[in-house]
C-alpha cells in the first residue's frame, strides 16, 4: 500500500488547518450560540473580549490530530482508487478514473476518517465555544482548561461514549460530501487541463477551492446539527438523535438554522482547500 499519499495528506491538512482555524471558530460560534447578530458582530466581540488568541482556541488538538485525520482521508481515497482502477497516483493523469470511481473512493475516505475525526472534532467544538477571556486573577476559570482536561472531563461526566457525541451526524455529513469534494476537484482539473497532462498550479488552486466551497455548502445543514449535538452534553440538553435535533432546531429557529455559518464556511473553504490540494499534489509530484 503506497504511504506517500498518507504523508502528503497529513502535511497538506496541517497547512490548511492553520489558515482556516480563525474562520472555523467564528462558524462554530454562529452555529451554536444565539448571542451574535452575524459574522462581523462575532468577529468584533471575539476580538474585544478574547483578543486575537480567541480565534485560535481549540487549535492545538486538531493540529495534532490532522496527522491522522487528513492522512486517513487522502490515503484511503487514493488507495481505494488504486484498488478500484489498478492505477497509481502517477498513472491517473494518463488513465483518468471514472467519476463513479472517484465518488466511491471519496465516500470511502470520508466514512473512514469519521472514526478518527469524531473525538478530536468534539473537543475542538467545545473549546471553541468557550468565550471567556484568558485567565485573569479573580475572573472565573473557563469550563475546560485545555484539550486534555476537556477529554478527561467528558469521559468522567458523560462516559467514554460521550467522546463520540455527534458522530452519526458527522458520518452522514462526511460520507457523501467527500465524494462530492473529490468529484468536483477532478472535474474542474480535467476541464482546465489538456488531456494526459498534469494540471497547472492555478488549475489546482481553483479546483481545490471550489471543491471546498461546494462540498461545504452541501455539508452545512448536517454540520449545524453535528455541532449542536456535540454541545448538547455540556448544556444537559438531550436529543434523541439526528432527526430530533433537526426537528427541535427548526421548531425553535426556522429553516434558516440549516444555513447558519454558510457564508463564513464558504469564505474559509476556498483558501483552505486550495492550499490543501496544491500542497498535496506538489508533494506527490516531488516524491516522484
Ligand atoms: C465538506 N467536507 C466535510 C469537506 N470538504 N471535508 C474535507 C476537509 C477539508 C478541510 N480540512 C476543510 O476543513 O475544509
Amino acid at each position: 500500500m503506497p504511504v506517500e499519499e498518507f504523508v502528503a495528506g497529513w502535511i497538506s491538512g496541517a497547512l490548511g488547518l492553520v489558515l482556516g482555524h480563525p474562520f472555523d471558530t467564528v462558524k462554530v460560534r454562529l452555529q451554536t450560540q444565539t448571542t451574535y447578530r452575524g459574522i462581523f458582530d462575532c468577529v468584533v466581540k471575539t476580538y474585544r473580549h478574547e483578543s486575537l488568541l480567541g480565534f485560535f482556541k481549540g487549535m492545538s488538538f486538531p493540529i495534532a490530530s490532522i496527522a491522522v485525520v487528513n492522512s486517513v482521508l487522502f490515503g484511503v481515497y487514493s488507495n481505494t482508487l488504486l484498488a478500484l482502477t489498478a492505477t497509481s497516483h502517477r498513472e491517473r493523469r494518463a488513465q483518468p478514473p471514472s467519476y463513479a470511481h472517484v465518488f466511491l473512493a471519496g465516500c470511502t475516505g470520508g466514512f473512514m476518517q469519521v472514526y478518527c475525526l469524531a473525538p478530536f472534532d468534539l473537543i475542538k467544538v467545545r473549546l471553541q465555544n468557550q468565550t471567556e477571556p484568558r485567565a485573569r486573577p479573580g475572573s472565573p476559570p473557563p469550563r475546560y482548561r485545555g484539550p486534555v482536561h476537556c477529554a478527561v472531563s467528558i469521559c468522567q461526566e458523560e462516559g467514554p461514549r460521550g467522546l463520540f457525541r455527534g458522530a452519526w451526524a458527522l458520518m452522514l455529513r462526511d460520507t457523501p460530501t467527500l465524494g462530492i469534494y473529490f468529484v468536483t476537484y477532478e472535474w474542474l482539473c480535467r476541464q482546465s487541463t489538456p488531456e494526459g497532462q498534469s494540471p497547472s498550479s492555478a488549475s489546482v488552486l481553483v479546483a481545490g477551492g471550489f471543491a471546498g466551497i461546494l462540498s461545504w455548502a452541501v455539508a452545512t445543514p448536517l454540520d449545524v446539527i453535528k455541532s449542536r449535538m456535540q454541545m448538547a452534553g455540556l448544556k444537559h440538553r438531550v436529543y434523541r438523535g439526528v432527526l430530533d435535533c433537526m426537528a427541535s432546531s427548526v421548531r425553535q429557529e426556522g429553516l434558516g438554522v440549516f444555513f447558519r455559518g454558510l457564508t463564513i464556511n464558504s469564505a474559509r473553504a476556498f483558501p483552505v482547500n486550495a492550499v490543501i490540494f496544491l500542497s498535496y499534489e506538489y508533494l506527490l509530484r516531488w516524491w516522484g
